[in-house]
C-alpha cells in the first residue's frame, strides 16, 4: 500500500481504504477462484495494482467518462482505476465467468459504484466509451478488430479517444500498420520494475458519430 501512496500521495481516505481493502479481497477470493497466480498474489499491489495505475500517469479520466476494460480477467487494470476514479464510469469485461463472478465479488466488496461487469466477448458489447484499457488480451490488429465503433466521437480528455493498452517487449512489427500510436515508457514514471509489461500504447481511433 505505501507503494501506491509513494506515486499516488493524494488519494482519499476513503480510497486508501479501498486499496488496503482490496488485498485481503483477493487473497479470499484467490483461494476459491484462482484469478490471480499465486506468486502475483504476494506481489499484488506491485504487479497488477500499481501497474494498472501506470495508465493513470498517462491520461487521468475526467468526471462522467466512459472506459472500457476488455479481458478484466480478476479486474486489472479496471478495478484499480475505478478506485483512484470514482466519478469516472468503469465497463470490466471477460468472456469467462468465473473471472467476472470475482470481479462482482470485488467490486461490491469494495462499494465500487462506477464499476459495471458483463460476462461476455467484448464483440458483443454495446455502446461507446471515451477510452478503452486493457492488459494482456490481444494483440494489437486484432484487438482493434473487436473494438470497432465503440469509441465514442466527443473528446475533453487531453489524449484523443482511444485505446490505452499495457504491452511490453519490441511493439515494432505489432504496430506497424498504426503510425498514430505512441509509446510510452512505464519506467520514466516509477522506479519499481514492471518485468516484462512496460509500457502504455495509445491509440487515438477514428470517431464514429
Ligand atoms: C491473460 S488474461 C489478462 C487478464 C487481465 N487483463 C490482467 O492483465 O490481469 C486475458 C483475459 O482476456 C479475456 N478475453 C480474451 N478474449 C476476449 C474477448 N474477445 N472478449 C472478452 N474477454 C476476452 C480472457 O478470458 C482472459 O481473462
Amino acid at each position: 500500500m505505501e507503494l501506491i501512496l509513494k506515486y499516488f500521495p493524494d488519494l482519499s481516505e476513503d480510497q486508501q481504504t479501498k486499496f488496503r481493502k482490496l488485498e485481503e479481497l483477493y487473497k479470499d477470493w484467490n483461494l476459491k477462484i484462482n484469478v490471480v497466480s499465486r506468486k502475483d498474489i504476494d506481489e499484488l499491489y506491485l504487479r497488477h495494482v500499481l501497474h494498472s495505475l501506470g495508465i493513470a500517469k498517462i491520461q487521468q479520466f475526467n468526471p462522467g467518462a466512459k472506459i472500457l476494460d476488455v479481458g478484466t480477467g480478476g479486474g486489472f487494470p479496471g478495478i484499480p482505476l475505478a478506485i483512484l476514479f470514482p466519478e469516472t464510469k468503469f465497463h470490466l469485461v471477460d468472456s469467462i465467468g468465473k473471472k467476472i463472478k470475482v470481479v462482482e465479488e470485488v467490486a461490491e466488496g469494495l462499494q465500487l459504484h462506477n464499476v459495471k461487469t458483463t460476462n461476455a466477448r467484448v464483440e458483443e458489447i454495446k455502446g461507446q466509451f471515451d477510452f478503452i484499457v486493457s492488459r494482456a488480451v490481444a494483440a494489437m490488429p486484432t484487438f482493434v478488430h473487436w473494438t470497432k465503433g465503440k469509441i465514442a466521437k466527443k473528446s475533453n480528455h487531453e489524449l484523443k479517444n482511444g485505446i490505452l493498452y499495457l504491452k511490453g517487449g519490441d511493439l515494432s512489427e505489432e504496430l506497424q500498420d498504426y503510425k498514430t500510436a505512441k509509446i510510452y515508457n512505464l519506467t520514466d514514471y516509477f522506479e519499481e520494475d514492471f518485468y516484462e509489461t512496460k509500457k502504455v500504447v495509445h491509440l487515438p481511433l477514428k470517431y464514429k458519430g
